[in-house]
């Protein structure tokens, strides 16, 4: 999708009033993106004119959305570029539109580089591992909600749709990431708010300049490392066989160690978590597939992707987190 609920600029310019920017004079719906309804929101105060998104949220409610827009100020506010929440004139971060929570955040510059070279990679892993330090002290929690209990959840949902051999790749890897998550390895692994989908989509770059990370609303506390797999998972894959390009993922890692150094145990935890990252969106995307939602536009994200790389990090060790 990205526009599954419609609203007019006449709606967004009664409801502006309540937030501190003038008024509304431009809205354009974002065709990217298959969580929520995201707009491009431009206000007009004292003659200026300043570009803002305005995201509806269609599967979060009120009780979650705190955790990530205070999660972002947090980060803001400790130099960790990501997009700021604009609070109303009485201080909410999230308030109803047409019914469902909507918030307004800063328009990041530049656009997504859907090519990585090192480059990127290394801006990207380098703001990670500072995102990662700067949300020690972040008080709020909340478990990743697209952890090992929504595997749970909905592994029953997509079987029926699986062939033999997808059935017992998923069983298996569910069985297996259930010994490590049980773990006292995992139990070691230094953990805090991450973002938990950091894909190309999700970062903004002026050239090589990283300009952002956007897109929080998958975030939740788990270990660091699952969202350096993640991240790894999509920056540094061949797209078409989800083989690892071993120059990307050493730049990636080298300078997340530079800012954040992995310790012993990550280490041994490495080869499991890239496995869990590759199964948590090979599920998720079988989930979105099967269950479709209405939506004005809609495209699925493709399964298959996932579960090559899945049956890829099954089969070769990984590489090495640090020399
Ligand atoms: N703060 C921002 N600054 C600039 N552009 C943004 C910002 N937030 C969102 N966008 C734009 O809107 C698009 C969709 O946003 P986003 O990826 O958050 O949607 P989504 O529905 O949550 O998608 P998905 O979960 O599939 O990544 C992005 O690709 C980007 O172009
Ligand atoms: N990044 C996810 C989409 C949800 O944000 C995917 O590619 O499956």
């Amino acid at each position: 999708m990205a526009v599954f609920t419609s609203v007019s600029l006449d709606d967004v310019q009664a409801w502006i009033a309540q937030f501190p920017l003038g008024d509304a004079v431009a809205l354009k719906g974002i065709a990217s993106g298959i969580e929520n309804s995201n707009f491009f929101l431009t206000t007009e105060l004292d003659g200026r004119r300043t570009e803002y998104v305005l995201t509806i949220f269609e599967n979060l409610g009120f009780e979650q959305l705190p955790f990530y827009l205070q999660l972002m100020r947090h980060l803001a506010m400790r130099g960790v570029l990501v997009p700021e929440p604009v609070p109303t004139r009485a201080g909410e971060l999230c308030v109803p539109l047409h019914g469902k929570p909507a918030a307004i955040v800063s328009k990041l510059e530049g656009s997504s580089q859907m090519a990585p070279g090192p480059v990127h990679c290394a801006a990207v892993g380098a703001m990670l591992a500072k995102m990662h330090l700067a949300g020690q002290d972040f008080p709020l929690h909340q478990p990743n909600l697209r952890g090992i209990a929504w595997w749970h959840e909905a592994t029953p949902a997509v079987l029926p749709h699986l062939t033999e051999q997808e059935t017992h790749l998923l069983r298996s890897e569910i069985h297996y990431q259930e010994a490590f998550h049980g773990s006292d390895l995992h139990k070691r692994l230094p953990q805090g708010p991450v973002h938990a989908d950091l894909f190309r989509n999700n970062v903004m770059f002026d050239g090589a300049r990283l300009t952002g990370f956007f897109d929080f609303y998958f975030a939740g506390c788990d270990t660091w490392l699952f969202d350096v797999a993640v991240t790894v998972n999509d920056w540094c894959v061949d797209l078409d066989t989800g083989v690892l390009d071993e120059a990307r993922v050493r730049a990636m890692l080298d300078a997340y160690h530079a800012v954040r150094p992995f310790t012993a145990d990550e280490q041994a935890g490495w080869q499991c978590s890239l496995r869990a990252a590759a199964l948590r969106f090979w599920l998720s995307r079988l989930y979105d597939l099967h269950r479709p939602r209405e939506a004005e536009i809609l495209t699925p994200h493709d399964p298959t992707h996932f579960e090559r790389i899945l049956r890829e990090r099954v089969a070769h060790p990984a590489p090495r987190l640090f020399a």
